[in-house]
Formats: structure tokens, C-alpha cells, sequence
């Protein structure tokens, strides 16, 4: 359903509430300040956003179990220009969330969002090897679903609990320890928050045509500057097999002059580069600089390129 006008100031999120990204969405400060309104999905999310009906909307971006969020990345790389203004880091750990009364060996159908089935399949296959899986739009929806009869249990942050008036019959349950979901808020394009030292940005990028070395291109623009990428996916652009396009985040802040010129090198070789942002990492991790990359030395460098040209080298 789509937010109502008045809603323009309000950050939309991936509901109904009692979802992973609602909690994370809750650990930034200017959430406070805000009216927040769930949707049905990220894309819809993503579309109240473009047509000015939020001012902005909270979606995970990937997951260190399952990887990108399916759809997310071709959500920001398409449609009309979109901007990452800030990251959040969530550590994800699920609950199986049952009607009171629910005996666990009587649980026969189970629901959550796809990203969590894959972060709780080998639990699953272990603990309880015949239930039915069915996908739910989110966790908090699953969770809503077996308030409502429709599953046995849900996969769901424990917090879900109370709101749907289920209880935890397991708690702790992930795969793989310390699985963290990163999230963004993502905005209408407009000036990037200003560099801390310790940013992150995004860019997609397609390729002129397929031809040897044509990624080692892309990559060849963020080394010899010293920028370091730290997510690369090629993601299929829909024009047919063997057509992809790259999206990357990478250390630094666009107003990092290395950053500048890795940009400029993209804009030079690729038919088609959009910027996606440049924000404070969630981290706070601070970019090693190989020598030579730092503003001052590009700076250095530029200087003494005006030097030589007006023949005072
Ligand atoms: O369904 C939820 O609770 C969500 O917030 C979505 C989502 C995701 O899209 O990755 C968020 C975190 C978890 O990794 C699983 C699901």
C-alpha cells in the first residue's frame, strides 16, 4: 500500500513491523525524529521513495551468509537515480516462533523470509528434517501468518514475538555465527554526507562489450589509485545471457581525490556509470593508503603537472 501524502517526511521500511530491518532502522539517530511506515517489500519501498511519497526508505543490501539481497541491487542500479546516504550493520540471529501451546514435535509447516531460510537451512534440515518451508514476503509477515493458523512456526527475530503473540520455542538459531545483514538508507539523489575518514561508496558500472580483459578495466580504474573495493557482484542486465552489469562498494569518501579519479577513469571507459553514494561506513574501520594515494600527494602531483605545462618544472 502506498504511504499518504502527508508521509513525504517518513522513512519507509521492509514490514510489517517486528521485521530485522525495522530493529536496525531503530539504531539510527534520526529515526527518532521521523515517522516510520512499513511496506509490503523493498521495491515498493524504493518507489515511494522516487515518486516523493518518503523521504527516504531502509533496505538490507546483503547479508555474510546469503550474500546480495535478491532484487535490492537491481532496484538502485535501475529506475530512476537513487542515493545511499547511510549504513547500518545488524547481527542476525533467529528465534522459531510458535502459537502458545505449540509442542515442538508437533511443528509441520514453517515460513520466514528467503534470505533467512538460507541462514537457518542446516538448522533446519538437523532439527526438524520434515517440516514444509514456504517463503513469507518477511519475517515479521511469517510471524503475522502463524498468528493468523496459516504455518506451525516462523523464523523471526525474538522480538516478533510479543507483537504477534507467539512465543520462542528456540532461540540462537543461525547457521553460521556472527551472520550480519547490512542495511542502507537510501534517498532521492542530493549532496553525499560530508567525508568522515571512514566511507564507503557505490557504483554500478556497465561494460562497453565483452571483450578479454574487460573487468580486469574496471578493476585496473580503483587499483592504480589505491582504492580499495570490498564488494564486487555482477549482476545479469536482462538484455540476455551473457550480458551483466558490476556493482561495487570500495573504501572512500567521492570527495577523497583518489576515489575522484578512480570515478573519472570508470566515467572514461564505461558506456554507463552510476554513482550510488558515499557515506559513513558502520564500521568506522579507517582505509589503509598505499603510498602515493593520499589528497595531498594527488594534489602534490597535479600541481607539479600545472608547473610543467607552463614550463616552470
Ligand atoms: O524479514 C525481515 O525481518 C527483514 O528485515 C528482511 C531480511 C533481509 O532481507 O535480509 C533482513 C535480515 C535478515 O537477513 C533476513 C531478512
Amino acid at each position: 500500500m502506498a504511504p499518504a501524502p502527508h508521509a513525504a517526511q517518513s522513512y519507509v521500511y521492509l514490514g510489517p513491523s517486528g521485521t530485522f530491518t525495522e530493529a536496525a532502522l531503530h539504531t539510527l539517530p534520526e529515526a527518532a525524529t521521523r515517522e516510520l511506515l512499513p511496506l509490503t517489500s523493498v521495491p515498493a519501498a524504493l518507489d515511494a521513495v522516487r515518486r516523493g511519497e518518503a523521504a527516504a526508505a531502509f533496505v538490507a543490501l546483503e547479508n555474510s551468509v546469503e550474500g546480495p539481497v535478491p532484487g535490492t541491487l537491481d532496484e538502485l542500479a535501475g529506475g530512476e537515480p537513487l542515493t545511499i546516504f547511510r549504513e547500518v550493520l545488524l547481527p542476525i540471529e533467529f528465534a522459531l516462533l510458535a502459537r502458545p501451546g505449540t509442542e515442538f514435535g508437533d511443528i509441520k509447516t514453517v515460513t520466514g523470509h528467503p534470505v533467512a531460510q538460507s541462514q537457518v537451512r542446516r538448522w533446519l534440515g538437523t532439527e526438524l528434517p520434515d517440516a514444509e518451508w514456504e517463503s513469507a514476503a518477511s519475517n515479521a509477515d511469517g510471524a503475522r501468518m502463524v498468528s493468523e493458523g496459516r504455518y506451525d512456526a516462523a523464523f523471526a527475530g525474538e522480538f516478533a514475538a510479543a507483537q504477534y503473540g507467539l512465543v520462542p520455542l528456540r532461540t540462537g538459531i543461525n547457521d553460521a555465527a556472527s551472520a550480519t545483514t547490512r542495511f542502507v538508507l537510501v534517498g532521492r539523489p542530493g549532496r553525499p554526507p560530508a567525508r568522515t575518514g571512514s566511507d564507503r561508496s557505490t557504483v554500478a558500472m556497465w561494460l562497453a562489450e565483452d571483450h578479454p580483459g574487460a573487468l580486469l578495466e574496471l578493476l585496473q580504474q580503483f587499483a592504480v589509485r589505491g582504492v580499495n573495493m570490498s564488494r564486487i557482484e555482477s549482476r545479469p542486465t536482462g538484455e540476455g545471457l551473457g550480458r551483466y552489469y558490476f556493482i561495487a562498494d570500495f573504501d572512500g569518501h567521492i570527495d577523497d581525490l583518489r576515489v575522484g579519479e578512480a570515478l573519472m577513469g570508470l566515467h572514461r571507459i564505461c558506456p554507463k556509470v552510476r554513482f550510488l553514494g558515499s557515506y559513513p561506513r558502520a564500521d568506522r574501520a579507517e582505509p589503509r593508503l598505499g603510498q602515493g594515494t593520499s589528497d595531498a600527494e594527488f594534489r602534490a602531483a597535479h600541481d607539479w603537472l600545472a608547473n610543467c605545462r607552463d614550463g616552470r618544472a
